[in-house]
């Protein structure tokens, strides 16, 4: 099934942070985008420009100082605190930067550790489909240090997808892959956007995923810069 509807709708989205030195650092200046369901959307801009708070509010991990996030129609911004821990877990899914594999148990682990948290069953077909489609069958049972940079981020966006989150917020979800995993995996989300209605926020500085977007949101100084750089159907892949 595809949906159409917008996933995600940032209105106006205030963000400083206090620096140590007393120094107020603006990381989002009135924010306003949208991403719809069955698309990947691009939020791209120079370093600094604030794409990793803008995800890290839309995941309600940081609280905005003003505006608001909407995911599927819920107001993220006004959830409690364990409102905000069950909706996270039920409807989104993450890939950080840093990633956050845990160092000490499997990639399968990992992987899992999401469903085993939400006390859900283990899928293990979708699993195993998952992990042949990223090339991490024979990974498995390695633990995060034993695997390259490039194994890690696919175990990441396993780990994210497994659960079938309504969104995957994902921060430089390609940066550590090489040019053959970053075509596998650009391809799966691809699929799982089309077939799945996922909607995929990614802040990126790769024009591979910025290629695939169906809506770009460019993102300077804390302000979205006309708001939408760039939009198209899913379809077609021209150039804009
Ligand atoms: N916890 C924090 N404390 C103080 N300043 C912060 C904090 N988090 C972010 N900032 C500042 O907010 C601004 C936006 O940072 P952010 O990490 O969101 O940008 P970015 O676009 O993701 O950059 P990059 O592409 O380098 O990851 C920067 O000036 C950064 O130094």
């Amino acid at each position: 099934m595809v949906k159409t509807a917008d996933a995600v709708v940032v209105q106006d989205l205030g963000k400083s942070f206090r620096r140590r030195d007393g120094e107020t650092v603006v990381a989002l200046d009135g924010v306003t985008l949208s991403a719809p369901a069955g698309a990947i959307t691009a939020v791209t801009g120079p370093s600094g420009a604030g794409k990793t708070t803008l995800l890290q509010c839309l995941a309600g991990l940081e609280k905005p100082d003003s505006g608001t996030v909407r995911i599927a129609g819920d107001d993220v911004t006004a959830m409690r605190e364990r409102e905000l821990t069950r909706f996270r877990r039920e409807r989104l899914g993450f890939v950080f930067q840093s990633l956050n594999l845990l160092p000490n148990i499997s990639a399968r682990e990992n992987i899992l550790l999401p469903l085993r948290l939400d006390g859900a069953a283990v899928e293990e077909t979708r699993l195993a489909e998952l992990a042949e489609r990223l090339e991490l069958s024979s990974r498995l049972g390695h633990r995060p240090g034993e695997l390259s940079g490039d194994q890690q981020q696919r175990v990441a966006i396993a780990r994210a997808l497994l659960p079938m989150p309504d969104v995957l917020l994902a921060d430089e979800p390609t940066s550590a892959l090489d040019p053959t995993s970053r075509g596998a995996v650009l391809d799966l989300l691809d699929e799982w956007v089309r077939e799945h209605g996922l909607s995929v926020v990614a802040a990126t500085h790769d024009p591979e995923v910025e290629a695939r977007a169906g809506r770009v949101h460019r993102l300077t100084a804390g302000r979205t810069a006309g708001a939408v750089a760039a939009e198209r159907p899913l379809t077609t892949r021209a150039t804009v």
